[in-house]
């Protein structure tokens, strides 16, 4: 049978683009992608990179408060213009769409600017009826924000919206306590709106290791963040213009809502339940180590398939499914080792390996870590306290686990990644020569554990870092 593709591609975010651009220039796969929206996906358009540089923008107070520490009387922030920044940004990223539109362009990649549905096994059909074919069919078609079920939650907004606001609002509420809430609460209130985050957990950042989380949770705090912690379902209703919450402190007022309360795999209406294509239960794609789903000629990567929801793991994703199908060079996604920052500032969490608590629950490990206040900011006159800790295996003395809370945290763990992916022991790190004066030299420099976990000697504090 021949068939007028050898791939296409549902979907132009992170796992699509990836996979297309390998398949079409490095095996010279016939290839087609449909994007609906703007290419580039949830990440370039209204995820990390919208995000990180508005977490940028917000720290302009921040800077000035160091620079007056520092001996800049009366350094000042200024006023911040939503209007100008807005326009830069919107330029940034159409530049990026560009970049992107034009490396599958590049590849030979042909592009339907069109929503896409399955129609059968190997066909497509374009929003304008126009069907295709292809030997091989990849569902890259992310998540989209899951609202939580509370009354009156259509007054909310979600994280998209934070991204197309003519203004920012001068009280908004938060709700959520994982990546986004985090991130969006720290932007909001670092540019000026007064931010209350809603929390139904006691400490933010469920699943990171309990020492960042409550440091993360302090520092939100510690910025003006208004927290509130264990609140029950919330009731929203109109209020004028504005919206009013029931929040277990009592009713209170306004500008915008926003939730962050988790991410669903984009599949509804992709016609794959009618084609036998196995789902979970909230709708992602079940697919084996390979991402080849239930029908053999359609495989998913990505947040589609609910794995790890992380833009390098769905780029890994789509690569190794374009090395295995047209490469002839089966690759695999090791899951279980991969870095993440949360960019929540001044000081970032940032994590690889196991957590504490989850170590502790696989046997004998060994805590190392170090709590200290960095000579930047303790010199501008601030107490905020950064945390390295790593976790070693007690038998193999493998690093099995690192969690940094400190100022660019997410550059330090990227580096850290390497030498764990590698299986590197303690004593290895240690043999480093440390870069003096820097806040990483605290990987190298931890002699003796804080405690050890997990087994007999569990809890027992042995020594000082
Ligand atoms: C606010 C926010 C901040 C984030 N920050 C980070 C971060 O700092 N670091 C990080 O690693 N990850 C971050 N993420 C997560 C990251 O964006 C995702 O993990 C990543 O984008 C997943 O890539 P993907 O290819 O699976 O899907 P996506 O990037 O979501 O791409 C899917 C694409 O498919 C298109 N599409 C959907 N259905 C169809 C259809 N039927 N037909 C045609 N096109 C379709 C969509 O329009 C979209 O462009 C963030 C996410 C959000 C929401
Ligand atoms: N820096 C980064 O790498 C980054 C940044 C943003 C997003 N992301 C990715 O996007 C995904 C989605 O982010 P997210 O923050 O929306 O999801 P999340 O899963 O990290 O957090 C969702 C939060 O909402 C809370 N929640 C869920 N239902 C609720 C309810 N009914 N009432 C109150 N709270 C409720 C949960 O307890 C949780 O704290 C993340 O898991 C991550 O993979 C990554």
């Amino acid at each position: 049978m021949t068939f007028d593709y050898d791939l296409f591609v549902i979907g132009g975010g992170s796992g699509g683009v990836r996979a297309a651009r390998i398949a079409a220039s490095e095996y010279g796969a016939r290839v087609g992608l449909a994007e609906e929206s703007r290419m580039g996906g949830t990440c370039v358009i209204r995820g990390c990179v919208p995000k990180k540089l508005m977490i940028f923008a917000s720290q302009a107070e921040a800077h000035a408060a160091e620079a007056r520490g520092y001996g800049w009387a009366g350094a000042q922030a200024g006023a911040f213009d939503w209007q100008s920044f807005h326009k830069k940004l919107d330029a940034e990223l159409t530049r990026l769409e560009g970049a992107y539109t034009g490396g599958l362009a590049a590849a030979n990649v042909e592009i339907h600017k069109s929503r896409a549905k399955l129609y059968d096994a190997h066909t497509v059909e374009l929003a304008d009826g126009q069907r295709l074919t292809a030997k091989h069919i990849l569902i890259a078609v992310g998540g989209r924000p899951q609202l939580p079920g509370f009354e009156g939650e259509e007054l909310g907004l979600i994280s998209d919206d934070l991204f197309l606001m003519d203004k920012l609002p001068g009280r908004v509420l938060v709700v959520g306590g994982g990546f986004i809430a985090c991130e969006f609460a720290t932007i909001l209130n670092g540019l000026g709106a007064e931010t209350v985050l809603a929390y139904r957990g006691d400490a933010v950042l469920r699943g990171f290791d309990m020492e960042m989380r409550r440091h993360a949770t302090e520092q939100l705090r510690a910025v003006g963040v208004d927290l509130r912690l264990n609140q029950k379902d919330l009731k929203l209703e109109k209020d004028g213009d504005r919206v009013r919450a029931h929040l277990d402190e009592g009713p209170e007022t306004f500008d915008a809502v926003m939730f962050a309360t988790g991410r669903a795999p984009y599949t509804k209406g992709l016609g794959l339940e009618e084609l036998g294509v196995k789902l979970a239960k909230n709708g992602a794609i079940v697919v084996d180590d390979y991402s080849q789903s239930s029908v053999p000629s359609i495989f998913a990567v990505g947040d589609v398939t609910d794995r790890v929801n992380l833009t390098p793991v769905a780029i890994r994703e789509g690569h190794s499914f374009a090395d295995t199908v047209f490469g002839a060079k089966p690759r695999t996604v090791d899951h279980s080792l991969y870095g993440a920052a949360v960019y929540v500032r001044p000081h970032e969490v940032a994590s690889i390996g196991l957590t504490e608590e989850e170590a502790a629950e696989r046997g004998q490990h060994d805590v190392y870590s170090a709590s200290f206040r960095p000579m930047r900011s303790l010199f501008a006159g601030s107490d905020a306290r950064a945390v390295m800790k790593l976790i070693v295996d007690s038998d193999s003395q493998k690093v099995v686990g690192c969690h940094i809370f400190g100022p660019e945290a997410g550059e330090m763990i990227q580096l850290v990644a390497i030498p764990m992916g590698m299986g590197a022991t303690k004593a290895q790190f240690d043999a480093a020569i440390a870069v003096h004066p820097t806040l990483a030299e605290e990987l190298v420099t931890m002699r003796k554990p804080a405690r050890h976990i997990g087994g007999k000697a569990a809890d027992k504090t042995v020594g000082k870092a």
